[in-house]
């Protein structure tokens, strides 16, 4: 019994909506997952992130491996009952922080060794161990361990990591053995080198997944190189399988990446700029820490339905933000998360009924530049 499923229900273009089943809970497609890295969508409940529409949020195995460790959060009943979120969990492999946070690292044919960026104790992950971190965590869906090469980077140590990280994915496959309800992602590399890129997707195909990660992405080669890239590389990949896009993004990063054929996204945006007073809406971002906000009485959008937007002008919020109180990063993430997830309510909505394009019109049409 599969207990894990993915099913497509209408495209329009390369855009898909589809659902995910899992043990825990649907997740429907496109998705975007919001970023909970040490245990918790920071400034949120769950039960608040849940009322923003998300499925599915991302744990970061890195930091929980450090801090609080993963056989304590075994210990206590997993992620989930630690964190008190029962609706499905995909965990990163790790790989990608220990190489933009940790210090001190070497990698070999075998795996990293690090050491953590909080109290530096030394570590070591392989795909073997990011696989045993995963489940002692209890995610339900598992991210191959790989490794994202540093830009800029030639195309000769493209293909070399690329290669490494294929022959990562095969022992994360080999490790993660046979577990119904809970999928494993194999993680697309190879750079913008198209060739490279086939060839990843068709080694990751041989090996087999519940799901396909593009991965290399959304590391600062820009919104032009990351959806040429996206022009060809989802084709790559099985089409009866979810495609998960990392690590992005703006909203038209996020709507760009939709038309292409991504199913799922994650990023720290919403949240992290949400806690440094900047709110996206659909007309384009507000920093509300800006004085010309001290005595609007607006909510930030009055077409929204957050509780920031219900209840609070955007006088109040600059308020609190130029006062550090709490409420003030609690409410703009709120809205942030919020929004995002209405960005995916609205292109599920638009492919089902064939109309994506006019969708995707009408969100440029409607985003001015600048602070509004
Ligand atoms: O190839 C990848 N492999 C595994 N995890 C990733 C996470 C990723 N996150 C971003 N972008 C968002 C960022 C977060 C922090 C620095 S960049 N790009 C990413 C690429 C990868
Ligand atoms: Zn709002």
């Amino acid at each position: 019994m599969a207990q894990t499923s993915f099913e497509l229900k209408a495209q329009d273009g390369q855009a898909r909506t589809g659902v995910i089943s899992t043990p825990r809970g649907d997740i429907r497609t496109p998705a975007f997952m919001p970023v909970g890295t040490a245990a918790t969508v920071k400034g949120m409940m769950p039960e608040s992130v849940r009322a923003t529409g998300a499925d599915i949020l991302l744990g970061n195995t890195y930091h929980l491996m450090l801090r609080p460790g993963a056989e304590r959060i075994d210990r206590l009943g997993g992620l989930h009952k630690f964190m008190n979120w029962d609706r499905p969990i995909l965990t990163d492999s790790g790989g990608f922080q220990v190489m933009s946070l940790s210090d001190l690292r070497k990698l070999t044919e075998e795996g990293v060794t690090f050491k953590s960026h909080y109290d530096g104790s030394k570590h070591h992950l392989t795909p073997e161990r990011s696989m045993e971190v995963q489940k002692l965590l209890g995610s339900d869906i598992v991210m191959a361990f790989d490794e994202c090469p540093a830009l800029p980077a030639d195309r000769d140590r493209i293909a070399q990591s690329m290669r490494l990280s294929m022959r990562w994915a095969q022992r994360s496959r080999d490790a993660f053995g046979d577990r119904p309800g809970h999928m494993l992602f194999g993680i697309m590399q190879g750079g913008l080198e198209s060739d490279l890129r086939e060839e990843s997707a068709k080694a990751l195909t041989d090996i087999g997944f519940d799901g396909y990660a593009v991965g290399g992405l959304a590391v600062g080669e820009g919104q032009d190189a990351m959806f040429g890239c996206l022009d060809y590389a989802p084709g790559f990949l099985p089409e009866d399988k979810p495609r998960y896009l990392m690590g992005v993004g703006k909203p038209d990063d996020i709507v760009g990446a939709v038309k292409r054929g991504i199913d799922m996204m994650d990023c720290v945006l919403p949240s992290r700029s949400g806690r440094t007073g900047q709110a996206w809406t659909r007309r384009g971002q507000i920093n509300i820490k800006n004085a010309r906000h001290a005595d609007d009485p607006r909510p930030i959008d009055e077409h929204c339905t957050c509780p920031a937007c219900s209840s609070y002008s955007r006088a109040y919020l600059h308020h609190v933000f130029r006062s550090h109180e709490m409420i003030s990063g609690m409410l703009l993430t709120w809205h942030n998360l919020h929004y995002f997830q209405e960005i995916m309510q609205g292109m599920r909505d638009a492919i089902s009924e064939g109309r994506f394009d006019a969708w995707e019109a009408d969100f440029h049409a409607l985003r001015a530049e600048g602070d509004i």
